[in-house]
């Protein structure tokens, strides 16, 4: 084992996450060599994509797609805009997807791609730009077959259409199979936009059964207005739970009587920005430690850390958002008894969607809303069902449980192929 994945207590994304495989694949019984193979993405193409600006500069963007292991399928997974992301995320965010299809039993393996840019500065013409530029230059690694994209953080179906515009002419066919996550008359399906959100509130019911929490009433606090937090916010008070708290990138508003999401969610813009257009705002790190049973953060990375982790009031954390908690404050959250409910199982609603799109796409026959949903709710129960079980049996947390499902597959594939 690695130096980096040694340490505890890292917000360094990746070393955690690796640190986490390693113990997943020691319990499991594989060898260290199983660890070596699996504790970075087989490929990585960093690339540098030159966009023609409103203006008539040119300006030069990174971006990475990360493809973890193919030994159970073509690899799977998001693309990212946004002005933090790096390499080692990038790298990170394709072992989760790994984890994800492990968990949900998806014949892939994990993928994951990122531009280092900030679209909500951008004008519209030079988001397209820049999401054609992206495919030109990563057209040689993806495909049906390949590597098939799909949203993530400030990434949408337009742009999804976008980059199958692009492939399509590259290749010189139509190949809706190429992308997921795609607007409905380009083969998208129905229910990948909420599916996300839909597999939150599947684990958060679940869950709060466990927990013995009603969810009539029940406080909610999520972090991030964007795909993920705002259908989950229409989810959860539509079922009677009072959301009490929002965030979004700019700030937070609580109200301990519950916030009218229908009107938040008319008022948000395409990249869940709503809380400008208050004053009365706190700041995220302020809303994670108010009163609430459930909080669900559903923006990014490293927000429950060893600093906040013991003053968080829920009795219920379920990872919307990938990677928002700490190693070291996952093990806080577990000794105060607050259950975890991982990111690697709770958002693995969008990818398990993304998977029925893919094969509509790739049979030609498309399902209804209704099909899709259940099909949906099936898969994620039985989920969460067998990682619950397994932490308890085992005595370790949801995450480690999770991590144990998740990767035994891909090592399995990986030993029948010979490679370790
Ligand atoms: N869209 C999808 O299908 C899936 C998304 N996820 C994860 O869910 C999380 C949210 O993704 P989406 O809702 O798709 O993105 P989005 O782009 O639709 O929304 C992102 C939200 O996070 C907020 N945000 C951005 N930077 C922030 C910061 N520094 N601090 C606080 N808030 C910030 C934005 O203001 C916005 O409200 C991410 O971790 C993503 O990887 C996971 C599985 C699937
Ligand atoms: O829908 C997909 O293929 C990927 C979704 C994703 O990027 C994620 O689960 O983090």
């Amino acid at each position: 084992m690695d130096e980096s994945a040694n340490r505890t207590g890292t917000n360094d994304v990746l070393a955690s996450t690796q640190s986490i495989i390693h113990t997943a694949l020691s319990k499991l019984g594989y060898p260290e060599e199983m660890y070596e193979l699996l504790k970075e993405p087989m490929r990585m193409m960093t690339v540098r994509i030159p966009v023609r600006m409103d203006d008539g500069s040119t300006k030069i963007f990174t971006g990475y797609r990360a493809q973890h292991n193919d030994s159970v399928g073509p690899t799977k997974g998001g693309v990212r805009f946004h002005p933090d992301v790096t390499e080692k995320e990038v790298k990170a965010l394709s072992i989760w997807m790994s984890l994800k299809a492990g968990i949900v039993n998806l014949p892939y393996g994990g993928g994951k791609g990122g531009i280092v840019c900030d679209p909500r500065t951008m004008s519209f013409r030079e988001v397209e730009r820049l999401s054609r530029g992206y495919v030109r230059a990563i057209s040689q690694i993806v495909g049906p077959t390949k590597d098939i994209p799909a949203p993530d953080v400030f990434t949408n179906s337009q742009i999804m259409a976008w980059m199958l515009d692009e492939y399509s002419r590259i290749r010189e066919f139509d190949s809706p199979g190429f992308i997921t996550g795609k607007p409905l008359v380009l083969g998208g399906s129905h229910g990948r936009e909420s599916a996300t959100a839909k597999g939150v509130t599947i684990c958060v019911n679940e869950a709060a059964k466990k927990q013995g929490i009603d969810m009539d009433g029940a406080k909610v606090i999520i972090q991030g207005f964007g795909n993920a937090g705002s259908f989950l916010a229409k989810f959860m008070s539509d079922a009677g739970a009072l959301v009490v708290g929002i965030a979004d990138a700019y700030g937070a508003l609580y109200d301990s009587e519950g916030l009218d999401i229908d009107y938040l969610l008319d008022r948000r813009d395409s990249f869940g920005t709503v809380t400008k257009l208050f004053k009365d705002t706190i700041t995220n790190e302020e809303l994670l430690e108010m009163e609430c049973d459930i909080l669900v953060p559903a923006a990014i990375e490293n927000q429950i850390t060893a600093r906040n982790a013991g003053n968080i009031k829920a009795s219920i954390v379920v990872e919307a958002a990938n990677g928002p908690t700490t190693l070291e404050a996952t093990k806080i959250l577990s000794e105060r008894g607050i259950l975890l409910v991982p990111d690697v199982l709770a958002s693995a609603g969008g990818v398990t969607v993304s998977y029925f799109e893919w094969v509509q796409n790739n049979q030609g026959f498309y399902w209804s809303a209704e099909e899709v949903e259940g099909k949906l709710q099936t898969v994620l129960v039985e989920a969460f069902d067998h990682i619950y079980q397994l932490a308890k049996r085992r005595k370790v947390d949801m995450r480690l449980a999770a991590y144990m499902v998740g990767v035994r597959r891909m090592a399995e594939a990986s030993r029948f192929r010979g490679w370790v």
